[in-house]
């Protein structure tokens, strides 16, 4: 008999009795010796290590046997945080041989590692699992391997078992260390610089409230301790291990304890800025709703099957109520539909407020929605936009805070099964209301073959640029007798909604709308076919594939309930792109795992106290580095906001709420032009003056596409200067009123540019976006066709060769978007 490796062993106490009879009744396993220390980090756990003993024939190398809960756990080849983590499936027999982090027993949550309910025995831990893994270490460890590691192991076992708050005490009694050779210096100088560098023992020590920035700190503070104050046989023992993940485990207890003793202040300030930055349990942030016993009712199919149609008439029959848009254009067409059918209804999105006299309801945008008010019912529409990178948090907060005894959410299914579990924390009873749509939605595999000259009345071709859209109008126009509508979404809501009354109108010429994305929501169109044409957009940063998700919205928008159209019809204008858009239709839709928040001011006033000396956008970086969020939650992206935060950093006299209501106006991020006209505003506001729009606007339409995208910023500008009227002191922004007139002059103007628009389009960024490479992606190109532009090639001729078997060639298929 030999002994084997060295283990060491997390474990709740309660579990530990239940592992050692698990692994000692073991055949491979024979006697062991168990130390058991009290763990300075974890009180409620308890460290062990132990040496089973192994028949000779058995070859282990160390594996380390380490509860979740403390370290972590690596299940999916992926490291995770020792926050919280837990693996449930963890395939044992793939990566014994490794130096793995095992797992035994269960979280049930937080605080609490239940070993009875679902403990080492049924789970994880099970006697078949314990066993396999002794038998893959064993296997996976070849002779040579085995007699080097076993000499080294026996040699220095004694310090590998060392209580470390033990080794600690006596680093810190030490008069001086031993004086090492030098190429064993080296290899203890790499073996601290492992340790900074280790995302593991970072990861750690957040645990111990050391900050991911001051741990560098920490650890070269450390090495100079260690370095002064050790022991031969420890050194030696580091040095045998070499730089490594074994070395840096070993460190990390004494690391600890070196941490405990010599960063108390630098500790408790990290815990008060983590604290502060908790965002965990939202739905406790809204106490008035979590007063109330809610009724929830999803309204859940696709697109064009009813959902809003439904829960708007419950809307309309309740005394008072509240409809969430996720755009002005649908809080428009709500508006002025709800009151059409004598129900009086106000309008407030960020921009505009219209209060209807004696009005009991309102159509709003979702970000501007109140969860201080009572009502009856309230809708929140496309509720699976809480997903969305950038804007989920407000429809997020809608679902958590409103204060309604019914809330109708209607969308497509990605996010019921998070809603099932937010109602489960809040208490709501929740009601599912499946719809399929009116009609079917038809693929035409013939295609458009490549040429714009096959384009019918009713079609609606989607192009993911502005560049794009403009050169196919051009194109169809200049080919074919017919006229086109455009759609943007750098359009006024009021453009957008002209455009689409110009193109349902039977009676006109203009029978065919080119859009962009923009056309996913809210517009009600009588499209008789979709065309994309192309399935992949410029995402602001590279080219990337259009979501499958956004590519069965968009095509879903044709044959809509009411419309001429007996089906909706959806293909491409290349016959390559045919098979994605296939696929795309017949995927299910996603399973959203995870939905965004972003705090409230306050909440960002909390943790501002805790950092005086930060400018604004480094505050949101921190808070983005150290905000803790539930499983089910994201942070949503804010790099926009830091955008216009740096710009703001030069105006001085702005409050910090100030500068968090600035961040949150309306603009685009990439217009120098908007961007300028923002400080302006901000800066004039700083000084306590009255801002002025200081803007005029063009006496005629547009003549060429600079005058056109002129108009845009100068619409996007007046926008901007109603929507902080409405966010700040009217006084400051008095000329409302005024902007109001002129942005309304220039959306006419917009409608008006649009309808005669046949030139070339210029770009608002004239570089050339970046294409997109990366592992499991083609390389997109851009290829010359003969229409007279570059349209990005077909993704998914070069993802066909790769899973040519998957797809199926079929001709007219029917698929439920
Ligand atoms: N029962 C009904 N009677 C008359 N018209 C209806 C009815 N249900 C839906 N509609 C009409 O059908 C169209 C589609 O309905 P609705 O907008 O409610 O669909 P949706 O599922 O919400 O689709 P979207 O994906 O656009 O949100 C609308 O024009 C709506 O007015
Ligand atoms: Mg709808």
């Amino acid at each position: 008999m030999a002994r084997g490796s060295l283990f060491h062993l997390y474990t709740r106490k309660r579990t530990l009795s239940t592992f050692k009879a698990l692994l000692f009744n073991n055949p491979h396993t024979s006697s062991s010796q168990f130390h058991t220390f009290h763990d300075p980090v974890r009180p409620l756990l308890t460290r062990s290590t132990f040496y089973p003993t192994f028949p000779q024939s058995l070859n282990l190398s160390v594996v380390r046997i380490i509860s979740p809960r403390l370290f972590s756990a690596s299940g999916d080849g992926e490291e995770k945080s020792g926050i919280g983590s837990i693996e449930t499936d963890y395939d044992y027999d793939a990566d014994f041989g490794k130096n793995v982090a095992f797992e035994l027993g269960n979280e049930v949550n937080d605080d609490v590692f239940d070993s009875s309910e679902k403990g080492v025995v049924e789970n994880q831990g099970s006697e078949e699992s314990v066993t396999n893994m002794i038998d893959s270490v064993v296997s996976s460890c070849s002779i040579d391997e085995l007699e080097d590691k076993s000499e080294e192991c026996v040699q220095y076992m004694h310090v590998a078992s060392r209580d470390p708050v033990e080794l600690y005490r006596e680093l810190c009694n030490a008069e001086k260390g031993m004086k090492l050779q030098r190429s064993e210096n080296e290899v203890l100088l790499e073996v601290f610089d492992f340790f900074a560098k280790s995302g593991w023992a970072s990861n750690q020590a957040l645990a111990i409230y050391i900050g991911l920035s001051f741990f560098p700190t920490a650890v070269q503070k450390f090495q100079n301790f260690f370095r002064k104050k050790c022991s031969a046989d420890v050194a030696k023992y580091l040095v045998s291990l070499g730089a490594g993940d074994d070395a840096a485990r070993f460190l990390f207890p004494i690391f600890v304890e070196f941490c405990l003793e010599n960063f108390p202040d630098e500790m408790k300030r990290f815990r008060s800025m983590v604290e502060s930055a908790d965002l965990t349990k939202p739905d406790t942030w809204f106490p008035f709703a979590r007063a109330m016993k809610r009724k929830i009712i999803y309204h859940c199919g696709p697109t064009n099957s009813g959902k809003t149609y439904n829960a708007l008439q419950r809307f309309m029959e309740a005394k008072k109520g509240i409809y969430c848009s996720p755009l002005r254009l649908l809080a428009m067409e709500v508006f002025d539909k709800v009151n059409a059918n004598g129900v009086y209804c106000s309008l407030l999105t960020g921009q505009e407020k219209k209060r209807v006299p004696f009005s009991n309801h309102v159509a709003c945008t979702v970000e501007m929605v109140s969860t201080q008010e009572l009502y009856d019912v309230a809708i929140i529409d496309e509720i699976q936009m809480m997903s969305d990178p950038f804007r989920g948090y407000a429809w997020t907060r809608a679902l958590l805070g409103l204060t309604a005894d019914e809330i109708h959410v209607c969308g497509d299914p990605s996010v019921l099964e998070i809603v099932r579990k937010i109602c489960q924390d809040t208490g709501d009873e929740l009601y599912e209301q499946h719809y399929e749509r009116f009609k079917p939605l038809v693929v035409e595999a013939k295609t458009l073959l490549g040429n714009l000259q096959n384009i019918r009345s009713g079609d609606c071709v989607v192009a993911f640029s502005r560049r794009e859209i403009f050169e196919v109008k051009l194109a169809i126009e200049k080919q074919t007798k017919h006229r086109c509508c455009v759609i943007y979404g750098a359009l006024p809501p009021e453009t957008r909604r002209q455009q689409a009354t110009l193109f349902n109108d039977q009676s006109n010429e203009y029978d065919v709308l080119v859009a962009s994305d923009a056309v996913g929501m809210g517009l009600n169109l009588n499209i008789r076919r979709v065309i994309f044409n192309s399935l992949s957009k410029y995402n602001g940063d590279k080219i990337v594939p259009v979501p499958a998700s956004q590519v069965k919205q968009i095509a879903g928008r044709a044959g809509r309930r009411g419309c001429i159209y007996p089906d909706g019809l959806t293909t491409t204008l290349h016959l390559d792109d045919l098979d994605y858009l296939i696929e795309c239709l017949k995927q299910p839709f996603d399973d959203v795992k995870k939905v965004g928040l972003f705090p409230f001011y306050e909440q960002v006033e909390l943790f501002a106290g805790q950092l005086p000396n930060m400018t604004f956008s480094q505050l949101l970086e921190k808070f983005g580095e150290n905000c803790r969020l539930d499983g089910s939650y994201f942070l949503c992206r804010h790099d926009h906001i830091k955008k216009i935060a740096n710009m703001l950093e030069r105006i001085p006299g702005l409050s910090l709420e100030d500068r968090f209501n600035f961040c949150f106006a309306p603009v685009n991020v990439r217009d120098p032009k908007a961007m300028y006209h923002l400080h302006r505003f901000a800066e004039t506001f700083s000084h306590k003056l009255p801002v002025n729009i200081a803007m005029g606007i063009p006496r005629g339409s547009a003549q060429n596409d600079q005058e056109l995208l002129d108009l845009e910023t100068r619409h996007q500008v007046l926008s901007m200067y109603m929507w902080l009227s409405n966010h700040f002191d009217k006084e400051t922004f008095p000329y409302v009123k005024r902007a109001e007139v002129m942005a309304s002059d220039i959306a006419e103007l917009l409608g008006q540019s649009l309808i005669k628009a046949n030139w070339k389009p210029e770009s608002r960024n004239k570089g050339k976006p970046k294409t997109e490479k990366s592992e499991g992606q083609p390389e997109l190109v851009t290829v010359k066709k003969e229409i007279g532009y570059s349209r990005p090639q077909s993704l998914f001729k070069l993802n066909k060769k790769r899973d040519d078997n998957s797809l199926q060639h079929s001709h007219s298929k029917k698929v439920a978007s």
